[in-house]
């Protein structure tokens, strides 16, 4: 089983302007949408969508946790939340004409209690299982959580890591893949890394600690996969963007979906840009359909080392 754990879920409440987002005026929505969110769920709906089964897990509270529960059951996708005192933060994105803008909410504490409730459930876990450790913690947990949560699970539990900053730098553990986005990259550098070339010799860190793959988004730019054998580098197919909110979960999700398929690294990558295009081009996250027409045009350009 595929388990996604979400320490900081959200309502994602996605507004749609007909214009950029302006300051000290009255701006009009003329579409919106909410769903539950945080990064981990997102890759729980992708896989739904790609076939493949999972289990949300993480905290949940108040209203917004009841919605976050019956949202998913809607989709048909397992969860087991450990509930929590106060309300789960409500997360708002303004899309408008080129630009978007997100607001994102407080979140609930988490007491000692609830923390080691979740974490003997992912002691639980199988051989075999799947963990992928999502987005950003809440104040009230150690920098460290994930991979004080990656050292209690079983050896063979292959562990998916994609948050940010300190916390990816801190949280390593023999990940089957990170997924640093290209800000992100240079922002953990503080460089501007514009050539193939420096941003390949970047990402070596992350194998030079014991990751496996690297996934390197570069949002309409394509994207990159590292390991120690080859470097991939993907164009991204053509569409119209419409919101990127999800992109990257979607992307996880997508290469874990070739994974447990058993696809070749390369298929699984085309599978994760493809996937994660499909968000880009949709007022949701992405559906299996458009999934697969993206999938043939993707093209992978192959590096052995
Ligand atoms: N503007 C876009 N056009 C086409 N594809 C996109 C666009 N933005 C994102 N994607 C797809 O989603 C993937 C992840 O997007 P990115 O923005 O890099 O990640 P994150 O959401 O983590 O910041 C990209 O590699 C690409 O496949
Ligand atoms: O666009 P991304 O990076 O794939 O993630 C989108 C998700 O991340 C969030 O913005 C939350 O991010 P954090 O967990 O990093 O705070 C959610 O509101 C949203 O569902």
């Amino acid at each position: 089983m595929i388990y996604t754990l979400t320490l900081n879920p959200a309502l994602d409440y996605d507004m749609y302007l007909k214009d950029d987002l302006q300051a000290e005026h009255l701006n009009l929505a003329h579409e919106v949408n909410y769903r539950a969110g945080g990064k981990g769920i997102n890759v729980s709906k992708v896989l739904k969508n790609l076939d493949v089964e999972s289990t949300a897990i993480g905290f949940v509270a108040g209203f917004v946790g009841d919605f976050i529960i019956r949202d998913l059951q809607k989709d048909n996708i397992k969860s087991e939340f450990v509930e929590l005192e106060g309300n789960t933060r409500i997360n708002v994105k303004v899309n408008g004409n080129d630009k978007e803008t997100e607001l994102t909410g407080v979140s609930p504490e988490i007491t000692s209690e609830k923390l080691q409730e979740l974490t003997s459930k992912i002691s639980d876990l199988k051989d075999e299982d799947i963990l992928v450790l999502s987005g950003s913690i809440p104040a009230s947990v150690s920098s460290k959580i994930y991979k004080e949560l990656s050292e209690n699970v079983k050896a063979n539990v292959e562990i998916v890591l994609d948050t940010r900053g300190n916390l990816l730098q801190d949280n390593i553990h023999n990940n089957l893949f990170v997924k640093p986005n290209i800000h992100e990259l240079r922002e953990m550098f503080n460089e501007k890394l514009e050539t193939k070339a420096e941003i390949v010799e970047k990402c070596k860190f992350f194998l030079d600690k014991g990751v496996k793959n690297v996934i390197l988004s570069r949002g309409g730019e394509g994207a990159l996969l590292l390991n120690k054998d080859f470097v991939l580098e993907a164009s991204v197919p053509k569409g119209q963007l419409i919101n990127s909110i999800g992109a990257g979960d979607s992307m996880v999700a997508g290469f874990i979906a070739g994974f447990v398929k058993g696809l070749s690294p390369e298929d699984s990558f085309r599978l994760a840009v493809a996937s994660g295009s499909a968000t880009a081009y949709s007022y949701g996250l992405a559906e299996k359909d458009l999934v697969n027409k993206l999938y043939s045009e993707i093209e992978i350009t192959k590096e052995t080392f």
